[in-house]
C-alpha cells in the first residue's frame, strides 16, 4: 500500500469536519493550509512511484526531466537522479532511441497527443500501451513531452489465446478433417505457449510420456461421454486464465470430434441402407464402377444380379411393416452369407437387392441358385413362420454391358423375365430380351397413340338364356384396329395397358362405346340386351371409375339396368372391404355387377354373401375339360348350386361343345356363353344374329 510522505495528511482519512470545510472553502485555500509545494511534490512523486505504469517527462531535447520508479528500475537504474538529464540514445540501442525520439518530436511539433499506441517492450517480453502528450509551461508553450505507458502483455496474451480459440472454432465450423485439425491445433498451441508441450490423447491412444507434473483437461463428447484429454505439463506461471483457456480448447476439440463423427455418420447413412446396413445404390454405383474398371483391365468377368422378393407386399400388408423390416434383415443376412468378400450386396429399394459377384469361380448360376434356395427357406418373423421366394435376373460384364447402368438395365430385364416365368426363377440376360424390351417400348408408344386416336372397336359375345333359348345379353370385348397389323386381340395389349395405366382411359373408351351400342340397338328396335363390360384391376382402383360409368350411361342415355360390370374374383379378393365399398358405389348407379372368372380366386361363402352381385361367371377353365374331368364337373355343379343358394344367376363361359352345354343345362346353369353359340362378333353381325333368333322364335 502506498504511504503518503511523512507529515502529509492521509488522503484516505475521512474526517467529517474536514469534508465540511472542503465544501465551504476553495480548493487552493485547502492546499495552502495543509501542503507546502515541496510536500505536494513529494506526495505526488510517492504516488507516481507507486503505480506500475511507466511515467516520465522529457524536455524538448529528449532529456529526462522526471521518471517514475518503474522506468528507473526497468532501465537498470536504482534512483531517478541517475536518469535525469539522459536521452534515450544514452540508454537504448540507436534504432529504438530513434523511434522514440521520432514519435516524441512529432507530439512536440504538432502539439497533438499521441494516445493508446501499442508497442512491443524494448526490454524483455511483452507489450506496452504508450501515450504521449505535449508538456506545456504556464503560458502554453511546449517545453517537452510527458509520456505514460502501461504493460498490456496480459491483455495481449488473452487476446492471442482468444483468437487461437476462435480460429479453432472456425476450423470446426469449416469441417476441417479431424486429423488435420488436431495436428494444426497442437502446433498452434505449442507456438502460442512458447514451445510448451501440448497433446491430445484420444481414447484408445497411448499418451506420450511428458517430463514434469501433468495437467489433464478432459475432452467431453456431446452426450457427456469422454473422447480423451488435452495433456500438458504444469509450469510455475500457470494462471487461472490459462487453465480456462485449456479447458475451452478441450471443449472445442470435443465439439470437433463430435462433428467429425456426425459427418462420418451422415456419410455412412448417405451410402448405406439404414435398415439392413447394406450399401445403397449410391455406394453400389461407386464400387461397381471401380470393379468394372479393374475387371476390364484384368480381362475378368463380373456378374450383376437383381434379386426381387416374391410376395413381400403380402407380408407387409398382412403382418405389418415391422414384420416386413424383419424379413428384409433376414434376407439381407442370407444373401450376404453367400456373397462374402468376393462381391457386393446392396439394397436398392423396398424388396430389391443387387448382388455383384466378382470374377465368379463357381458358375454364376450355381451361386445364385444357392442364394435363391436359402432365401426361400422358412423363417420366423414376428412369431409367424413364413417363406418368401425370389426372382433373380443376371447380366454379366463385359458380355452384356461394360458400364454399371448397362448392366443394371440388362439385369433388370432378365429379372422381369424371371418374374414372368412364374417367380422363384433365375434368368440370365440375352440380347433377345433387349429386343423384346425395345419392342415393348414401341408397343407402349403405339398404344398411347391408339388411345389418343381411339383405334379401338368392340366385339360382342352373346349370352344365351337356357330357359328361353334367347340371347339376353352380350359381353363387350375390345379389339385394337392397329393401322399396320390389323385387328389385335386384347391378350396382346390389355396386360400392357394395365402395366402402363393406359387401361384407365382405354376402359373409359370401352364403357362409352358399349353404352352407346346398347342404346343404338334399343333405338333400332332390337330386344334390349344386357351389356357386360370388363373392368380391370387398375380401373377398379381408380376413384374416378364411378363417375366414368355414370357419365358413359348419361351421354348414351342408357338405362343403368342394361349395363353389367364384370369384376374378376382375384381383383375383388385383393382388398375385400375396399371392393365392397366401391361395389356399393357402383350399385347405387343402378348397374348390375357380375363376378368374372369365378372359381379362380379364393372367395368363401361368407365373403360372397357380402358382395352386391347379380351374377357369377364360371371361369372357362372349369368348362374346357368337361366331360373329361369329373373334378371340374363337380366344381361346376357346386358353383351353380352356390349361385342358387346366394340367389345369383350363374353364367358358364367358354362353352364349346353340345356336351358341355347339356351338362350345364342339367346342372341348372341359367346362362351360357361360348364359341358353341357365337364367337365375339362385330356389332353388325350381332344385329343379324339377334334378328335371326327373333325371327326363328317368331
Ligand atoms: N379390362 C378389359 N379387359 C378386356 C376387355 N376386353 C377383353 N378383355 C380381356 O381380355 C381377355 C381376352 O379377351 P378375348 O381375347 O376377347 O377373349 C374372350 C373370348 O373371346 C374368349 N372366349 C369366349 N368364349 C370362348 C370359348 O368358347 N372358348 C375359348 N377358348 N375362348 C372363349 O374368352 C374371353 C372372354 O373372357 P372373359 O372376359 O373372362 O369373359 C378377356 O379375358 C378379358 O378379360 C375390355 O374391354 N376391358
Amino acid at each position: 500500500m502506498m504511504q503518503p510522505p511523512d507529515g502529509a495528511p492521509d488522503p484516505t482519512h475521512r474526517d467529517q469536519d474536514v469534508e465540511d470545510e472542503q465544501v465551504l472553502k476553495p480548493f487552493e485555500l485547502l492546499q495552502a493550509r495543509y501542503l507546502s509545494l515541496a510536500e505536494r511534490y513529494e506526495w505526488l512523486e510517492a504516488m507516481i512511484n507507486y503505480v506500475p505504469d511507466y511515467i516520465y517527462a522529457k524536455d524538448r531535447d529528449g532529456r529526462f526531466l522526471f521518471a517514475n520508479l518503474a522506468i528507473v528500475l526497468n532501465n537498470g537504474f536504482t534512483d531517478v537522479d541517475e536518469l535525469i538529464g539522459l536521452t534515450d540514445a544514452e540508454i537504448h540501442p540507436m534504432a529504438d532511441a530513434y523511434k522514440i525520439e521520432e514519435v516524441e518530436r512529432q507530439v512536440m511539433e504538432s502539439g497533438k497527443a499521441d494516445l493508446g499506441v501499442e508497442e512491443r517492450r524494448l526490454k524483455g517480453e511483452g507489450w506496452l500501451m504508450m501515450s504521449r502528450v505535449p508538456l506545456r509551461d504556464r503560458n502554453g508553450n511546449i517545453i517537452g513531452v510527458v509520456g505514460a505507458s502501461r504493460d498490456i502483455s496480459a491483455r495481449k496474451r488473452a487476446e492471442k489465446l482468444m483468437s487461437a480459440q476462435t480460429k479453432l472454432l472456425q476450423d470446426v465450423a469449416r469441417g476441417v478433417d479431424l486429423d488435420v485439425f488436431l495436428r494444426e491445433s497442437q502446433v498452434l498451441l505449442e507456438e502460442l505457449l512458447n514451445g510448451r508441450c501440448v497433446s491430445f490423447v484420444l481414447n484408445g491412444e497411448q499418451a506420450e510420456p511428458l517430463a514434469g507434473d501433468i495437467l489433464e483437461f478432459p475432452i467431453f463428447s456431446r452426450d457427456g461421454g469422454r473422447h480423451g484429454a488435452l495433456v500438458t505439463v504444469q509450469t510455475d506461471g500457470d494462471e487461472a486464465g490459462l487453465m480456462e483457456f485449456f479447458a475451452g480448447i478441450a471443449q472445442t476439440v470435443g465439439i470437433a470430434i463430435d462433428r467429425h463423427r456426425d459427418i462420418a455418420h451422415i456419410a455412412y447413412l448417405a451410402e448405406h441402407d439404414a435398415l439392413t446396413g447394406l450399401p445403397n445404390r449410391m455406394l453400389l454405383d461407386r464400387k461397381l464402377s471401380a470393379l468394372l474398371e479393374k475387371a476390364s483391365k484384368q480381362q475378368r468377368s463380373l456378374a450383376v444380379a437383381f434379386v426381387d422378393l416374391d410376395n413381400f407386399k403380402l407380408v407387409n400388408d398382412t403382418l405389418g411393416h415391422a414384420a416386413g423390416d424383419e424379413l428384409l434383415m433376414v434376407v439381407a443376412r442370407r444373401i450376404s452369407t453367400h456373397v462374402g468378400n468376393g462381391g457386393i450386396v446392396a439394397r436398392i429399394g423396398g424388396d430389391e437387392f443387387i448382388i455383384v459377384l466378382e470374377d465368379p469361380v463357381e458358375p454364376i448360376y450355381e451361386r445364385l441358385a444357392a442364394v435363391l434356395t436359402d432365401i426361400s427357406k422358412p423363417m420366423v418373423v414376428h412369431g409367424v413362420e413364413i417363406r418368401v421366394g425370389c426372382s433373380i435376373g443376371v447380366a454379366c460384364a463385359m458380355e452384356h454391358g461394360t458400364t454399371a447402368s448397362e448392366l443394371f438395365a440388362n439385369a433388370d430385364m432378365a429379372l422381369y423375365r424371371a418374374k414372368e416365368a412364374g417367380r422363384n426363377a433365375i434368368r440370365l440376360f440375352t440380347p433377345a430380351m433387349a429386343e423384346d424390351a425395345r419392342n415393348k417400348l414401341i408397343r407402349i408408344e403405339e398404344l398411347r397413340r391408339a388411345v389418343e386416336r381411339d383405334e379401338f372397336v368392340l366385339h360382342y359375345q352373346p349370352q344365351k338364356e337356357v330357359r328361353s333359348g334367347k340371347i339376353i345379353g352380350v359381353e363387350a370385348l375390345v379389339r385394337w384396329q392397329h393401322p399396320v397389323e390389323g385387328l389385335l386381340l386384347p391378350g396382346v395389349f390389355i396386360p400392357l395397358a394395365e402395366e402402363t395405366g393406359l387401361i384407365v382411359p382405354l376402359g373409359e373408351i370401352v364403357l362409352r362405346k358399349a353404352c352407346q351400342q346398347a342404346r343404338l340397338w334399343q333405338d333400332r328396335g332390337l330386344p334390349s340386351l344386357r351389356m357386360g363390360v370388363n373392368v380391370s384391376a387398375r380401373q377398379f382402383l381408380e376413384s374416378s371409375l364411378t363417375s366414368h360409368v355414370a357419365s358413359a350411361l348419361q351421354s348414351a342415355d342408357l338405362d343403368p339396368q342394361w349395363l353389367e360390370l364384370e369384376l374378376t374374383e382375384s381383383l375383388i379378393m385383393r382388398d375385400v372391404e375396399g371392393a365392397i365399398e366401391r361395389m356399393h358405389e357402383l350399385k347405387e348407379l343402378g348397374v348390375s355387377l357380375a363376378m368374372d372368372d369365378f372359381g379362380t380366386g379364393y372367395s368363401s361363402l361368407s365373403t360372397l354373401r357380402r358382395f352386391p352381385l347379380s351374377r357369377l361367371k364360371i371361369d372357362r377353365s372349369f368348362i374346357a375339360d368337361i366331360p373329361e374331368k369329373p373334378g371340374d364337373m363337380a366344381i361346376t355343379s357346386a358353383i351353380v348350386s352356390l349361385g342358387r343358394t346366394l340367389d345369383l344367376e350363374v353364367v358358364a363361359e367358354g362353352v364349346e361343345t353340345e356336351e358341355q352345354a347339356r351338362f350345364l343345362e342339367g346342372a341348372g346353369c341359367e346362362l351360357l356363353q361360348g364359341y358353341l353359340f357365337a364367337r365375339p362378333l362385330p356389332s353388325s353381325e350381332i344385329e343379324s344374329l339377334i334378328a335371326g333368333t327373333v325371327a326363328k322364335a317368331g
